[in-house]
């Protein structure tokens, strides 16, 4: 998909919300574990009751491996379910990889030819020739660990390094690589604050926002602060959308829950 195709999304459905498919089987209804396939069924159910709300769905492949076997097919079945129904959708391989340029190159095959996904997060911590494989794909996006929503982002990358802090040393790196136009960046909501120096480096790039709803991050301040002239966000809710309840209606009480942030959305995009 490029860039274009999901800002154009994002104004039509007045929506920047990513859904997170952070998918458990210890906290999905317990009617669906009775289903050959668990996972697939409870996120088929929640796409098909929110994909008017969103504009991005992020699976974090952690919770599909977690399962071996049957979580790799069941996520092979979620992005070509995606793919194949919700094709204006853009979807996020939330993998966070990276590694030398010639591994690199074959996660980057699994995540954008074989699977089909329209970006994966990365690591930068490697450097240049561990993220350049994944900017040589033409409309897949590349998105960036920059400054993470967790408290552990305060080691590193909050750390000044030659009297400059670690994660504007990654932005600004990174936007010297090959194929740059490829880069978003992952920012998290709990960092609102940061965006307008953030804004400052990298002015027109898409930022993916964790952190809004469980991680207590404030919708309102990112994009206070991260907005740019195409939005220029795509911030996700994964627990508090997909586990609001544990009922035979969760996929409707998880539609409720997008529908809360997809108005407070539009508003701000007003
Ligand atoms: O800095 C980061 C990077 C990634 N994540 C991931 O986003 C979701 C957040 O889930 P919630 O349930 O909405 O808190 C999850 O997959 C994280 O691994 C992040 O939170 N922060």
């Amino acid at each position: 998909m490029t860039t274009e195709e999901l800002v154009a999304q994002i104004r039509l459905k007045k929506s920047f919300l990513c859904i997170g498919l952070d998918t458990d089987l210890e906290k999905i209804p317990s009617h669906l574990l009775k289903e050959e396939d668990p996972i697939f069924e409870f996120n088929k159910a929640i796409i098909d009751a929110t994909h008017h709300l969103c504009v991005a769905y992020k699976p974090n492949i952690a919770f599909y491996e977690a399962y071996g076997i049957k979580g790799w097919i069941a996520l092979d079945k979620t992005i070509k379910y995606l793919n194949t129904n919700y094709p204006e959708l853009f979807t996020i391989a939330d993998a966070k990889r990276g590694d030398i340029g010639n591994t690199s190159t074959r996660y980057a095959k699994a995540f954008f030819e074989d699977m089909e996904f329209d970006s994966v997060t990365i690591a930068p911590y490697m450097g240049k020739d561990s993220v350049e494989p994944f900017l040589a794909f033409k409309n897949k996006h590349t998105i960036l660990l920059a400054l993470t929503s967790n408290k552990g982002a305060y080691d590193f990358q909050i750390k000044l390094i030659s009297g400059k802090e670690l994660y504007k040393e990654v932005l600004e790196t990174s936007i010297t690589y090959e194929n740059s136009e490829n880069l978003m960046y992952v920012v998290g909501a709990t960092k609102a604050t940061f965006l307008s120096e953030i804004r400052k480096i990298i002015p027109n790039s898409f930022l993916l926002v964790p952190g809004v709803g469980a991680q207590g991050g404030s919708l309102e301040d990112v994009y206070k602060y991260g907005a740019n002239k195409q939005i220029g966000l795509l911030v996700n809710s994964s627990r508090g959308i997909i586990y609001a309840s544990k009922d035979e209606d969760f996929a409707q009480k998880a539609a409720k829950s997008a529908l809360q942030l997809q108005k407070q959305m539009k508003k701000l995009m007003h």
